[in-house]
Protein backbone atom coordinates (compact mmCIF):
# COMPACT_ATOMS: atom_id res chain seq x y z
CA UNK A 1 0.00 0.00 0.00
CA UNK A 2 1.09 3.67 -1.06
CA UNK A 3 0.27 4.86 2.59
CA UNK A 4 2.53 2.60 4.53
CA UNK A 5 5.85 3.39 2.43
CA UNK A 6 8.78 4.35 4.80
CA UNK A 7 9.83 7.55 2.71
CA UNK A 8 13.15 7.31 2.85
CA UNK A 9 14.73 10.95 3.49
CA UNK A 10 11.26 12.42 4.50
CA UNK A 11 11.84 14.71 7.41
CA UNK A 12 8.12 13.82 8.89
CA UNK A 13 5.61 11.36 8.99
CA UNK A 14 2.53 13.30 9.30
CA UNK A 15 1.58 16.87 8.45
CA UNK A 16 -1.88 17.69 9.40
CA UNK A 17 -3.75 20.94 7.69
CA UNK A 18 -6.51 23.28 9.31
CA UNK A 19 -7.69 24.32 12.53
CA UNK A 20 -5.89 25.09 15.71
CA UNK A 21 -8.23 25.91 18.26
CA UNK A 22 -9.20 25.83 22.39
CA UNK A 23 -11.61 23.07 23.90
CA UNK A 24 -13.02 24.61 27.26
CA UNK A 25 -14.58 21.75 28.58
CA UNK A 26 -17.02 22.01 31.66
CA UNK A 27 -15.58 21.32 34.75
CA UNK A 28 -18.89 21.02 36.82
CA UNK A 29 -20.01 17.50 34.69
CA UNK A 30 -23.68 16.58 34.45
CA UNK A 31 -24.97 19.83 34.54
CA UNK A 32 -26.32 22.35 31.36
CA UNK A 33 -23.92 24.64 29.81
CA UNK A 34 -26.37 27.15 31.23
CA UNK A 35 -25.64 26.49 34.79
CA UNK A 36 -21.66 25.72 34.00
CA UNK A 37 -19.45 27.73 35.95
CA UNK A 38 -15.95 27.31 35.26
CA UNK A 39 -14.25 25.41 32.20
CA UNK A 40 -10.97 23.73 31.91
CA UNK A 41 -8.92 24.86 28.62
CA UNK A 42 -7.02 22.78 26.31
CA UNK A 43 -5.76 22.52 22.84
CA UNK A 44 -8.33 21.47 20.46
CA UNK A 45 -9.29 21.78 16.80
CA UNK A 46 -9.85 18.16 15.08
CA UNK A 47 -6.72 18.20 13.37
CA UNK A 48 -5.01 19.21 16.12
CA UNK A 49 -5.86 16.55 18.34
CA UNK A 50 -5.23 14.30 15.84
CA UNK A 51 -1.75 15.77 15.03
CA UNK A 52 -0.97 15.92 19.01
CA UNK A 53 -1.86 12.34 18.98
CA UNK A 54 0.44 10.78 16.43
CA UNK A 55 3.20 12.76 18.00
CA UNK A 56 2.48 11.49 21.08
CA UNK A 57 2.97 7.83 19.62
CA UNK A 58 6.09 9.33 18.30
CA UNK A 59 5.60 10.16 14.64
CA UNK A 60 7.48 13.03 13.22
CA UNK A 61 4.51 15.39 13.12
CA UNK A 62 3.94 18.92 11.45
CA UNK A 63 1.34 21.09 11.63
CA UNK A 64 0.15 23.79 8.81
CA UNK A 65 -2.72 26.44 10.12
CA UNK A 66 -2.86 30.18 11.15
CA UNK A 67 -3.08 31.20 15.18
CA UNK A 68 -4.50 34.45 16.90
CA UNK A 69 -2.11 37.02 17.69
CA UNK A 70 -2.77 36.99 21.66
CA UNK A 71 -2.17 34.76 24.03
CA UNK A 72 -4.61 31.71 22.72
CA UNK A 73 -2.22 31.97 19.87
CA UNK A 74 0.80 31.30 21.83
CA UNK A 75 -0.77 28.87 24.33
CA UNK A 76 -1.88 26.98 21.01
CA UNK A 77 1.97 27.25 19.61
CA UNK A 78 3.63 26.55 22.94
CA UNK A 79 1.79 23.14 23.35
CA UNK A 80 2.91 21.72 19.76
CA UNK A 81 6.25 22.39 20.84
CA UNK A 82 6.17 20.99 23.46
CA UNK A 83 4.80 18.00 21.76
CA UNK A 84 7.51 18.27 19.28
CA UNK A 85 5.09 19.37 16.89
CA UNK A 86 7.01 20.60 13.66
CA UNK A 87 5.46 24.46 13.64
CA UNK A 88 7.45 25.95 11.08
CA UNK A 89 4.36 26.49 8.95
CA UNK A 90 2.09 27.87 11.91
CA UNK A 91 1.59 31.46 10.74
CA UNK A 92 0.08 34.42 13.37
CA UNK A 93 -2.67 35.97 11.94
CA UNK A 94 -2.96 39.67 11.47
CA UNK A 95 -3.86 41.27 14.95
CA UNK A 96 -7.68 41.38 15.36
CA UNK A 97 -8.90 37.50 14.22
CA UNK A 98 -10.14 35.40 17.30
CA UNK A 99 -9.21 31.85 17.96
CA UNK A 100 -12.02 29.49 17.48
CA UNK A 101 -13.69 28.11 20.75
CA UNK A 102 -15.51 24.69 21.51
CA UNK A 103 -17.31 25.01 24.60
CA UNK A 104 -18.11 21.31 25.70
CA UNK A 105 -21.30 20.73 27.30
CA UNK A 106 -20.74 17.04 29.15
CA UNK A 107 -24.84 16.37 30.19
CA UNK A 108 -24.86 12.37 30.88
CA UNK A 109 -22.01 10.14 29.02
CA UNK A 110 -24.58 9.41 26.18
CA UNK A 111 -25.40 13.24 25.56
CA UNK A 112 -22.38 15.44 25.00
CA UNK A 113 -22.60 18.69 23.06
CA UNK A 114 -20.40 20.92 21.58
CA UNK A 115 -20.92 25.15 21.62
CA UNK A 116 -18.49 27.01 18.77
CA UNK A 117 -17.63 30.12 18.76
CA UNK A 118 -16.40 30.50 15.03
CA UNK A 119 -16.88 34.29 13.80
CA UNK A 120 -13.93 36.03 12.49
CA UNK A 121 -11.50 32.76 13.62
CA UNK A 122 -7.58 32.59 12.38
CA UNK A 123 -7.58 29.40 11.53
CA UNK A 124 -10.14 29.82 7.96
CA UNK A 125 -7.41 32.99 7.12
CA UNK A 126 -4.98 30.00 6.25
CA UNK A 127 -3.74 31.44 2.61
CA UNK A 128 -2.44 29.51 -0.36
CA UNK A 129 1.10 30.77 0.03
CA UNK A 130 1.47 29.17 3.64
CA UNK A 131 1.65 25.93 2.50
CA UNK A 132 5.22 25.38 1.46
CA UNK A 133 6.25 23.01 -1.37
CA UNK A 134 9.12 21.83 0.29
CA UNK A 135 7.35 21.23 3.58
CA UNK A 136 4.97 19.12 1.51
CA UNK A 137 7.33 17.06 -0.42
CA UNK A 138 8.62 16.60 3.25
CA UNK A 139 6.35 14.58 4.46
CA UNK A 140 4.88 11.05 4.58
CA UNK A 141 1.66 12.00 4.75
CA UNK A 142 -0.76 14.91 4.92
CA UNK A 143 -3.75 15.09 6.93
CA UNK A 144 -6.62 17.01 5.80
CA UNK A 145 -9.48 18.43 7.55
CA UNK A 146 -12.93 19.25 6.15
CA UNK A 147 -13.42 21.67 8.22
CA UNK A 148 -11.11 23.65 6.54
CA UNK A 149 -13.07 23.57 3.13
CA UNK A 150 -15.45 25.41 4.78
CA UNK A 151 -14.44 29.00 3.80
CA UNK A 152 -11.93 31.00 1.73
CA UNK A 153 -9.37 31.42 1.82
CA UNK A 154 -8.45 28.12 3.91
CA UNK A 155 -10.32 26.58 1.19
CA UNK A 156 -7.85 27.19 -1.75
CA UNK A 157 -4.92 26.63 0.63
CA UNK A 158 -5.99 22.73 1.60
CA UNK A 159 -6.77 22.10 -2.51
CA UNK A 160 -3.13 23.48 -2.88
CA UNK A 161 -1.26 21.01 -0.57
CA UNK A 162 -3.42 18.39 -1.82
CA UNK A 163 -2.17 19.49 -5.48
CA UNK A 164 1.31 18.99 -4.11
CA UNK A 165 0.75 16.22 -1.72
CA UNK A 166 -0.57 14.29 -5.01
CA UNK A 167 2.62 16.03 -7.20
CA UNK A 168 5.26 14.23 -4.56
CA UNK A 169 3.53 11.18 -3.56
CA UNK A 170 2.32 11.85 -0.60
CA UNK A 171 -0.32 10.07 0.76
CA UNK A 172 -3.28 11.82 1.37
CA UNK A 173 -5.78 11.20 4.40
CA UNK A 174 -8.96 12.89 4.56
CA UNK A 175 -10.89 13.29 8.09
CA UNK A 176 -14.22 14.92 7.12
CA UNK A 177 -14.78 16.27 10.07
CA UNK A 178 -18.09 17.67 9.67
CA UNK A 179 -18.89 20.74 12.12
CA UNK A 180 -22.22 22.18 11.04
CA UNK A 181 -20.88 25.63 12.38
CA UNK A 182 -18.87 27.56 9.95
CA UNK A 183 -20.27 26.00 6.79
CA UNK A 184 -22.47 28.05 4.37
CA UNK A 185 -25.01 25.73 3.22
CA UNK A 186 -25.13 21.82 2.90
CA UNK A 187 -24.30 22.25 -1.38
CA UNK A 188 -20.87 23.49 -0.06
CA UNK A 189 -20.20 20.86 1.99
CA UNK A 190 -20.97 18.04 -0.66
CA UNK A 191 -18.80 19.98 -3.53
CA UNK A 192 -15.75 20.92 -1.81
CA UNK A 193 -15.74 17.76 0.54
CA UNK A 194 -16.36 15.45 -2.18
CA UNK A 195 -13.41 17.50 -4.30
CA UNK A 196 -10.88 16.82 -1.71
CA UNK A 197 -12.41 12.90 -1.10
CA UNK A 198 -11.98 12.07 -4.55
CA UNK A 199 -8.09 12.83 -4.71
CA UNK A 200 -7.55 10.81 -1.03
CA UNK A 201 -5.68 7.68 -0.28
CA UNK A 202 -7.72 7.17 2.71
CA UNK A 203 -10.97 8.72 3.89
CA UNK A 204 -11.97 8.76 7.60
CA UNK A 205 -15.93 9.65 8.17
CA UNK A 206 -18.77 8.76 10.44
CA UNK A 207 -21.75 7.51 8.98
CA UNK A 208 -23.77 10.83 8.17
CA UNK A 209 -20.69 12.65 7.26
CA UNK A 210 -20.48 10.09 4.73
CA UNK A 211 -23.86 11.04 3.61
CA UNK A 212 -23.49 14.35 3.28
CA UNK A 213 -20.66 13.80 0.42
CA UNK A 214 -23.07 11.06 -0.94
CA UNK A 215 -26.20 13.12 -1.56
CA UNK A 216 -27.22 16.19 -2.87
CA UNK A 217 -28.90 18.59 -0.66
CA UNK A 218 -32.46 17.92 -1.79
CA UNK A 219 -32.29 14.76 -3.26
CA UNK A 220 -34.12 11.55 -2.22
CA UNK A 221 -31.91 8.92 -3.64
CA UNK A 222 -28.83 8.71 -2.74
CA UNK A 223 -26.12 6.91 -4.87
CA UNK A 224 -24.46 4.62 -1.93
CA UNK A 225 -27.96 4.68 -0.23
CA UNK A 226 -26.54 5.65 3.20
CA UNK A 227 -24.99 1.51 3.66
CA UNK A 228 -21.48 1.58 4.14
CA UNK A 229 -20.65 -1.20 1.44
CA UNK A 230 -21.99 0.92 -0.92
CA UNK A 231 -19.89 3.98 0.38
CA UNK A 232 -16.78 1.93 0.03
CA UNK A 233 -17.34 0.96 -3.56
CA UNK A 234 -18.14 4.83 -4.23
CA UNK A 235 -14.95 6.09 -2.97
CA UNK A 236 -12.26 2.91 -3.56
CA UNK A 237 -13.17 3.60 -7.64
CA UNK A 238 -11.67 6.64 -7.21
CA UNK A 239 -8.27 7.13 -5.67
CA UNK A 240 -8.87 5.88 -2.06
CA UNK A 241 -7.08 2.82 -1.22
CA UNK A 242 -8.70 2.57 2.37
CA UNK A 243 -12.04 3.41 3.45
CA UNK A 244 -12.79 3.74 7.83
CA UNK A 245 -15.99 4.34 8.85
CA UNK A 246 -16.65 4.91 12.55
CA UNK A 247 -19.68 3.99 14.45
CA UNK A 248 -19.36 5.39 17.89
CA UNK A 249 -19.96 2.92 20.26
CA UNK A 250 -20.71 0.40 18.19
CA UNK A 251 -17.04 0.23 16.13
CA UNK A 252 -15.79 0.76 13.00
CA UNK A 253 -15.58 -0.78 9.81
CA UNK A 254 -12.13 -0.67 7.57
CA UNK A 255 -12.53 -1.25 3.20
CA UNK A 256 -9.55 -1.65 1.39
CA UNK A 257 -9.13 -1.50 -2.67
CA UNK A 258 -9.16 -5.29 -3.37
CA UNK A 259 -12.03 -6.09 -1.60
CA UNK A 260 -10.98 -6.90 2.18
CA UNK A 261 -13.56 -5.68 5.05
CA UNK A 262 -12.69 -5.84 8.54
CA UNK A 263 -14.57 -4.82 11.57
CA UNK A 264 -14.17 -3.65 14.89
CA UNK A 265 -15.92 -3.34 18.24
CA UNK A 266 -14.79 -1.40 21.15
CA UNK A 267 -12.84 -1.24 24.15
CA UNK A 268 -15.27 -0.87 27.10
CA UNK A 269 -14.61 2.21 28.95
CA UNK A 270 -15.83 4.42 31.80
CA UNK A 271 -17.16 7.12 29.41
CA UNK A 272 -16.96 10.74 31.15
CA UNK A 273 -17.92 12.33 27.43
CA UNK A 274 -17.65 11.09 23.72
CA UNK A 275 -16.09 13.81 22.19
CA UNK A 276 -12.31 13.36 21.03
CA UNK A 277 -13.25 9.57 20.17
CA UNK A 278 -12.66 10.09 16.29
CA UNK A 279 -9.58 12.18 17.04
CA UNK A 280 -7.81 9.71 19.12
CA UNK A 281 -9.00 7.10 17.05
CA UNK A 282 -7.47 8.68 13.45
CA UNK A 283 -4.23 9.70 15.50
CA UNK A 284 -3.35 5.58 16.70
CA UNK A 285 -5.02 4.07 13.53
CA UNK A 286 -2.30 6.69 10.86
CA UNK A 287 0.29 5.35 13.34
CA UNK A 288 -0.46 2.22 12.86
CA UNK A 289 -0.39 2.66 8.98
CA UNK A 290 2.70 4.33 8.81
CA UNK A 291 4.01 1.78 10.71
CA UNK A 292 3.36 -0.40 7.84
CA UNK A 293 0.74 -2.61 10.33
CA UNK A 294 -1.83 -4.26 9.05
CA UNK A 295 -5.18 -2.65 9.50
CA UNK A 296 -7.09 -4.98 12.00
CA UNK A 297 -4.12 -3.79 14.01
CA UNK A 298 -4.29 -0.31 13.30
CA UNK A 299 -8.21 -1.17 14.43
CA UNK A 300 -7.49 -2.51 17.85
CA UNK A 301 -5.23 0.54 18.50
CA UNK A 302 -7.46 3.73 17.30
CA UNK A 303 -10.19 1.50 19.02
CA UNK A 304 -7.78 1.75 22.30
CA UNK A 305 -6.89 4.86 21.84
CA UNK A 306 -10.09 6.40 21.33
CA UNK A 307 -11.76 4.11 24.57
CA UNK A 308 -8.78 6.01 27.22
CA UNK A 309 -9.86 9.64 25.65
CA UNK A 310 -13.86 8.67 26.08
CA UNK A 311 -12.87 7.88 29.78
CA UNK A 312 -11.32 11.23 30.39
CA UNK A 313 -12.06 15.12 30.65
CA UNK A 314 -10.07 16.54 27.74
CA UNK A 315 -9.17 15.46 24.02
CA UNK A 316 -5.50 16.70 23.74
CA UNK A 317 -3.85 16.04 26.89
CA UNK A 318 -5.65 12.35 27.04
CA UNK A 319 -4.11 11.95 23.80
CA UNK A 320 -2.09 8.25 25.06
CA UNK A 321 1.22 6.87 24.96
CA UNK A 322 2.28 3.93 22.92
CA UNK A 323 2.61 2.08 26.33
CA UNK A 324 -1.01 3.25 27.90
CA UNK A 325 -2.53 1.62 24.38
CA UNK A 326 -1.07 -1.38 24.89
CA UNK A 327 -1.63 -1.88 28.41
CA UNK A 328 -4.90 -1.42 27.97
CA UNK A 329 -4.90 -3.52 25.14
CA UNK A 330 -3.14 -6.45 27.54
CA UNK A 331 -6.45 -5.84 30.05
CA UNK A 332 -8.56 -6.67 27.69
CA UNK A 333 -6.39 -10.34 26.30
CA UNK A 334 -6.19 -8.58 22.48
CA UNK A 335 -4.29 -10.70 19.93
CA UNK A 336 -2.85 -7.40 19.53
CA UNK A 337 -1.47 -6.90 22.92
CA UNK A 338 2.44 -6.83 22.44
CA UNK A 339 3.94 -10.36 23.74
CA UNK A 340 5.34 -10.03 26.97
N1 LIG B 1 -18.46 5.00 24.10
C1 LIG B 1 -17.35 4.52 23.56
N2 LIG B 1 -16.58 3.64 24.23
C2 LIG B 1 -15.45 3.13 23.71
N3 LIG B 1 -15.00 3.47 22.47
C3 LIG B 1 -15.71 4.35 21.75
C4 LIG B 1 -16.91 4.93 22.25
N4 LIG B 1 -17.39 5.79 21.32
C5 LIG B 1 -16.55 5.73 20.29
N5 LIG B 1 -15.54 4.87 20.51
C6 LIG B 1 -14.44 4.52 19.61
O1 LIG B 1 -14.05 5.67 18.88
C7 LIG B 1 -14.26 5.48 17.47
C8 LIG B 1 -14.69 6.76 16.85
O2 LIG B 1 -15.88 7.21 17.48
P1 LIG B 1 -16.97 8.09 16.74
O3 LIG B 1 -17.63 7.30 15.68
O4 LIG B 1 -17.83 8.64 17.82
O5 LIG B 1 -16.08 9.19 16.05
P2 LIG B 1 -16.41 10.71 15.79
O6 LIG B 1 -17.87 10.89 15.56
O7 LIG B 1 -15.45 11.17 14.77
O8 LIG B 1 -16.03 11.31 17.21
P3 LIG B 1 -15.94 12.81 17.71
O9 LIG B 1 -17.01 12.89 18.75
O10 LIG B 1 -14.56 12.89 18.26
O11 LIG B 1 -16.17 13.73 16.53
C9 LIG B 1 -15.29 4.35 17.39
O12 LIG B 1 -15.23 3.68 16.15
C10 LIG B 1 -14.89 3.48 18.58
O13 LIG B 1 -13.78 2.67 18.26
O1 LIG C 1 -12.84 19.79 16.69
C1 LIG C 1 -12.98 20.78 17.42
O2 LIG C 1 -12.85 21.95 17.04
C2 LIG C 1 -13.32 20.54 18.85
C3 LIG C 1 -12.47 19.45 19.37
O3 LIG C 1 -11.26 19.87 19.84
C4 LIG C 1 -13.29 18.78 20.41
O4 LIG C 1 -12.66 18.51 21.51
C5 LIG C 1 -13.91 17.62 19.75
O5 LIG C 1 -15.04 17.67 19.44
C6 LIG C 1 -13.12 16.45 19.39
O6 LIG C 1 -13.90 15.61 18.59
Amino acid sequence: MKIARPGPGKALDLLAIGRLCIDLNANEIHRPMEETRSFTKYVGGSPANIAIAAARLGLRTGFIGRVSDDQFGRFIRDYLERERIDTGSVVTDRPGTVTGLAFTEILSPEQCSILMYREGVADLNLEPADVAESQISSARALLVSGTALARSPSREAVFRAVELARKHGVAVMFDIDFRPYTWANAAEIYTYCRLVAEKSDVIFGGREEFDLLERFPGETAQPAGGEDDATAREWLERSAELVVIKHGGRGSKAYARGGSVWQAGIFPAQVVKTFGAGDSFAGAFIYGLLSGWDIPRCLAYGSASASIVVSSHSCSDAMPTLEQIEQLLAKHQSPYAPKS
